[in-house]
């Protein structure tokens, strides 16, 4: 492999370190995934159900950063899910565990280079629309790339065609068919009452946001808040995925001065893990219809 970084005139890693790291990645199994599915914090029970399992540490893959945050462990899941091929990344990068966003996103790009076309991404996020529950799922309909608008956008740096276009057209990113599918699994699975589409916006993080900050978001247009997908949804997008996205939330952010409430990752952790086995029956039923 190319040594990472070695050129300054090249932000991140090269066409042929991704190309590299997908071949380490399919010699461990004789699948070829089509799918690919990031899971979100606490969000991984959907790792559960899929069956001829094959674990690929991140750690054994030359070059790959690994997870530091509880409730993402580290490894892609080779398998089946209702008989079609799957790959998930149990454990995706944030970019305030100290990674620069090129690098949050590059496995993306590595999922692309085995082969995935489809990209299904979960994650926790806080709700600011103030007709959200904690514990309602919010399908991405759009998002506001909050660094990408201060200058930190996960494309920045040298292009390389053979990843993608220079300027990328960002809207439409989360696909229509797969946004409206999702809805109709979940609704003929009764539960129409928790699900939501709205506008996802990405924070930096690990603060969780201020009452300030919040009032802020809110004025944005946003639905919902969190830390993650929005470089991993451009990149899709900039790799010619399909991509979809789909938010549980974990707390009602506080819309209040001087409210007592301060969420914690553990309260995040909580509701995740007792929405799992749900998230994991939809999940089950909307992957049937991914061609
Ligand atoms: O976006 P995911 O990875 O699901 O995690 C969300 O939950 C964590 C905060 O508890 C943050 O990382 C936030 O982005
Ligand atoms: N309030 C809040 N809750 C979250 N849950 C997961 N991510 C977030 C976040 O960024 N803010």
């Amino acid at each position: 492999m190319a040594a990472i970084n070695s050129d300054l005139s090249v932000i991140g890693y090269t066409f042929e370190d991704i190309q590299a790291m997908a071949s380490e990645v399919l010699k461990h199994s004789t699948l070829r995934p089509k799918i690919g599915i990031i899971c979100g914090t606490g969000l991984d029970g959907i790792a559960e159900a899929v069956e001829n399992q094959t674990v690929v540490s991140y750690d054994s893959i030359p070059g790959f950063p690994v997870s530091t945050v509880k409730g993402h462990s580290g490894h892609f899941v080779f398998g089946t899910l209702q008989g079609k091929a799957v790959l998930l990344m149990r454990g995706r990068l944030h970019y305030y565990e100290g990674y620069p966003m090129w690098k949050v996103a590059m496995p993306v790009r590595v999922m692309k280079a085995v082969g995935i076309e489809t990209l299904l991404v979960t994650n926790a996020a806080g709700g600011l629309n103030p007709d959200y529950k904690t514990g309602d799922l919010m399908v991405i309909k759009d998002h506001i790339d909050l660094p990408g608008l201060t200058g930190e956008c996960v494309l920045i740096g040298k292009n390389d065609e053979r990843f993608g276009p220079r300027f990328l057209a960002t809207n439409g990113t989360y696909d229509k068919d797969l946004r409206q599918k999702f809805m109709e699994v979940v609704a003929e699975m009764g539960h129409a009452d928790i699900i939501k589409e709205g506008v996802y916006i990405m924070i930096g993080g690990p603060t969780f946001s201020s009452t300030a900050e919040v009032r802020v978001l809110r004025m944005f247009g946003a639905d919902a808040v969190g830390m993650s997908t929005v470089p991993e949804a451009v990149v899709g997008r900039h790799s010619s995925m399909r991509v979809f996205g789909v938010s549980l939330i974990t707390d009602m952010v506080d819309f209040e001065d001087g409210s007592q409430f301060q969420v914690t990752h553990d309260d995040v952790l909580k509701v995740a893990h007792q929405r799992a086995q749900l998230m994991k029956k939809m999940f089950l039923k909307f992957v049937q219809f991914i061609d």
